[in-house]
């Protein structure tokens, strides 16, 4: 039986991994969840699973709840409150299901603490993959990527030597304005931008999807999962999003992993790895698969992507810069602030105008993320 604290679960990754759990009641225990302010959702799971501690982001929600609960599940609050339920220590894996830099410093602690940190948060690795890969190391934790692409090469990469690799290929889905020229990307609504070809997820990583943003978070997470250079990172669109992603080795072998676009597999895969387990909610059917298509992505359409690779080159905070800059302009182009077409050209002004810093602690992360943020709202609002 393993125990599961899962961060973030009221979330499309998080609801996915509940799933799980209820499909495999003997395997898995939860015992501890947080979510920013659905405490509606929070406390459905809560009664469910009879979970003993939870945290809450929003202070005005955690209290509303604390009210109807009394003392029968305790009530942790803010980002203090996470950082507790992660020290706690009573898990083995944790599931980072929380979007966007808020997994940080939640992940930290719990590498600290040897965890198995089952990674669907991709803005930990964008944000400060150094620390966090030397952390792993250090204290000897596990980090399993949840990410659908990150665990095809993951799959892909078990009982091969690393030295034998030529390249990973992520493969790209295009998002819902693959076929759209840049000019006609000025005027597209939020409605457009949140309607994903073929993956259901939160809005965050669904705008991001739509400026390929999401695959440039992915190439600087790959480039610090996986340690390899910039240039053994490749990107094809595969409009289809069958073929999660690739790697090619030096002999010409080609490895690809393969399924039905469902976040399940990947959770499962990373909580139980080396194992697997008997899975049928999930299958694959090849004779109802017409086309499956690959093609070079656009460069000059998607900006994102381009900046992503850029930063790789940069390096120091300047990824923070990015992940910080982005997610200002996606939550401002949610709240109908900005236009589509300015999310690129607001991580640009942020990665001009905040100095980068090469020698840098997790400290400097922080306050890096805090400036860029500042910065943004201030010409934003
Ligand atoms: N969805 C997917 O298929 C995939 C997602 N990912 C990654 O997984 C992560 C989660 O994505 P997804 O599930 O789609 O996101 P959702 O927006 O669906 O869920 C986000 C979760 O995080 C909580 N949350 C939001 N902000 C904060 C905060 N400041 N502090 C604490 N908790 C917070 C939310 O709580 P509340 O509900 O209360 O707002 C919710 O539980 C992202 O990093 C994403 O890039 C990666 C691959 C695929
Ligand atoms: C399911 C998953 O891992 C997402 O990150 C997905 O890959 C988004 O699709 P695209 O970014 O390829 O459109
Ligand atoms: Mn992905």
């Amino acid at each position: 039986m393993k125990k599961i604290l899962i961060l973030g679960s009221t979330g499309s990754i998080g609801q996915s991994t509940i799933d799980i759990v209820r499909t495999f009641p003997k395997e898995f225990e939860i015992v501890g969840l947080s979510a920013n302010q659905n405490t509606e959702d929070l406390l459905k799971q809560i009664k469910e699973f009879k979970i003993k501690t939870v945290a809450i982001n929003d202070e005005a929600k955690a209290k509303e709840l604390k009210s109807i609960l009394n003392s029968k599940c305790e009530i942790l609050i803010g980002e203090k409150g996470i950082i507790e339920l992660v020290r706690r220590n009573n898990y083995d894996i944790l599931v980072t299901a929380l979007v966007g830099f808020a997994g940080l410093i939640p992940t930290i602690e719990a590498i600290k603490l040897k965890k198995r940190i089952a990674l669907a948060n991709k803005e930990t690795l964008v944000v400060a993959g150094e620390i966090i890969i030397n952390l792993a190391k250090e204290y000897g934790a596990e980090i399993i990527p949840v990410d659908s692409e990150h665990s095809a090469i993951f799959q892909c990469l078990v009982g091969e030597n690393k030295n034998y690799i030529s390249k990973i290929i992520l493969t790209a889905s295009g998002g819902p304005f693959l076929n759209k020229s840049i000019n006609e990307l000025y005027d597209v609504t939020i409605q457009e931008a949140l309607n994903h070809p073929n993956w259901k997820m939160g809005n965050k990583i669904t705008i991001d999807s739509a400026t390929m943003m999401n695959k440039g978070l992915e190439v600087i997470e790959a480039f610090w999962l996986f340690q390899l250079p910039k240039h053994k990172i490749e990107v094809v669109i595969h409009p289809q999003s069958v073929i999660h992603s690739m790697v090619e080795f030096v002999d010409g072998s080609i490895k690809a992993q393969l399924s039905s676009p469902n976040m399940k597999l990947p959770i499962l895969y990373a909580l139980t790895f080396p194992e697997r387990f008997q899975y049928s909610q999930v299958l694959t059917d090849f004779k109802k698969i017409s086309n499956l298509s690959f093609f070079e992505p656009d460069f000059d359409k998607f900006v994102c992507l381009k900046i992503a690779y850029d930063v790789i080159s940069e390096g120091g905070v300047s990824s923070c810069i990015l992940n910080a800059a982005n997610e200002v302009a996606v939550d401002s182009f949610l709240k109908g602030k900005i236009k589509f077409t300015q999310i690129p050209d607001y991580i640009k002004f942020a990665l001009d105008k905040i100095d980068n810093k090469f020698n840098f602690e997790i400290n400097d992360i922080i306050e890096t993320d805090k400036k860029t943020r500042e910065l943004l709202n201030s010409i934003i609002n």
